[in-house]
């Protein structure tokens, strides 16, 4: 079986092939953010990308009509179950208009739809951002009108944890494991026998990223919200976009940070050394969820390449249980994955309700 995966992020569209479990080549579109700011929705940069990734096929010598299926990351949808889901006009008409929220992954299942109908083959998306296995005590933020949404990297925690659980010659569904997705946003979740049971919202809670706020002192939100200095747009770039570590350092590269920190810039270790505070806090309170029975620490991500942060964080996490750093990400194969278990009849697709 062969698989086209499409992975939309705000700046790039990263693309592979696969035949069964094997990855053919994997590939990164970078789009310029003059080229992005052409479109005033998410949604509207479909034929955009569409173009793009036809260019890469061509580059790549492939062709659209030899893949079985296409996959692509699924975005801020109402809360699900996890699992891979079928991409059918609904969904496509959901993704578009994004009720949820405008994520570049919505992008995913939109571009694989169209690219589907053009070769008639299903498209599917796995694990979207809005999955939501969180225990009931887990959704009360305090106050009812606000209950706490489980909005998270699980594509890319699901599948590390999997792996992690195997190397430990065990299942997912029998480990209790805390994975801390350390990228562009940062989420941090305890997966209790293959469920995540709880999750700090990667877009505005839990720690800062080195993009996102995470959480805010809402007493003073609420005043900088009415202070008449911000729209409401400019305040959600600050929480989303322009907050975090870049708010302090004006980058969002951790890896010019730490070159920043070895050259003697004392705000910039403070900033980084915040960062891994926040997230140690963050993995501390999920060891609780799990009443302290927690088999490993996963540190994972773009940023657990880094072994600034990865000790930082180890040092303050590792009483609570051994550490495993999974660098980067599995999200392209944990999309083929999804795409394969349904096409080999392993599982059924879900249709997704709306
Ligand atoms: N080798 C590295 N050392 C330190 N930081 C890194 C390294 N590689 C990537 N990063 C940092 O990881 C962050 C991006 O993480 P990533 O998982 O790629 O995010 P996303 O996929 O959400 O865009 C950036 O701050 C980047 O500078
Ligand atoms: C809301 C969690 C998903 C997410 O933030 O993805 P990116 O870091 O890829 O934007």
């Amino acid at each position: 079986m062969r698989i086209l995966v499409i992975n939309p992020g705000s700046t790039s569209t990263k693309v592979a092939a696969y035949e069964n479990e094997r990855c053919l080549w994997k590939t990164g579109i970078d789009h310029s953010s003059q080229e992005i700011k052409r479109f005033a929705r998410v949604g509207d940069q479909y034929e955009y990308r569409i173009a793009a990734v036809l260019e890469t096929l061509a580059l790549k010598d492939d062709s659209l009509d030899t893949f079985n299926a296409i996959a692509g990351r699924g975005g801020l949808l109402n809360p699900l179950i996890g699992g891979t889901y079928l991409v059918d006009d609904n969904l496509v008409h959901i993704l578009q208009n994004a009720p949820g929220g405008e994520h570049a992954s919505n992008l995913g299942g939109i571009i694989a739809y169209h690219l589907g109908q053009r070769v008639k083959v299903p498209a599917f998306i796995v694990d979207p951002v809005a999955v939501d296995e969180m225990e009931p005590l887990a959704r009360l933020s305090g106050l009812p009108e606000l209950p706490r949404l489980s909005q998270s990297h699980a594509l890319n925690m699901k599948a590390v944890a999997r792996k992690v659980a195997h190397k430990m010659g065990k299942n997912y569904q029998d480990v209790n494991l805390i994975v801390a997705h350390l990228g562009g946003g940062i989420s941090v979740a305890p997966h209790y026998k293959g469920r995540m049971i709880d999750v700090n919202n990667g877009n505005n809670e839990g720690p800062f990223s080195v993009e996102r706020c995470g959480t805010l002192p809402a007493y003073q939100l609420v005043k900088l919200c009415f202070s008449g200095k911000y729209r409401e747009g400019e305040i959600l770039t600050k929480i989303l976009k322009e907050g975090g570590m870049f708010a302090y350092l004006n980058t969002k590269d951790a890896r010019l940070v730490e070159k920043r920190i070895n050259e003697g810039d004392s705000q910039a270790k403070l900033v980084l050394e915040a960062l891994c505070y926040q997230v140690a806090k963050e993995i501390g309170a999920m060891a609780t969820v799990l009443s302290g029975n927690v088999d490993r620490i996963v540190l994972t991500g773009g940023l657990a390449y880094s072994n600034f942060i990865t000790q930082e964080i180890t040092r303050r996490v590792s009483f609570i249980a051994s550490v495993e750093v999974v660098p980067g990400e599995e999200e392209m194969e944990a999309l083929a994955l999804g795409a394969l278990r349904v096409l080999q009849g392993e599982e059924q697709a879900l249709v997704y309700q709306g």
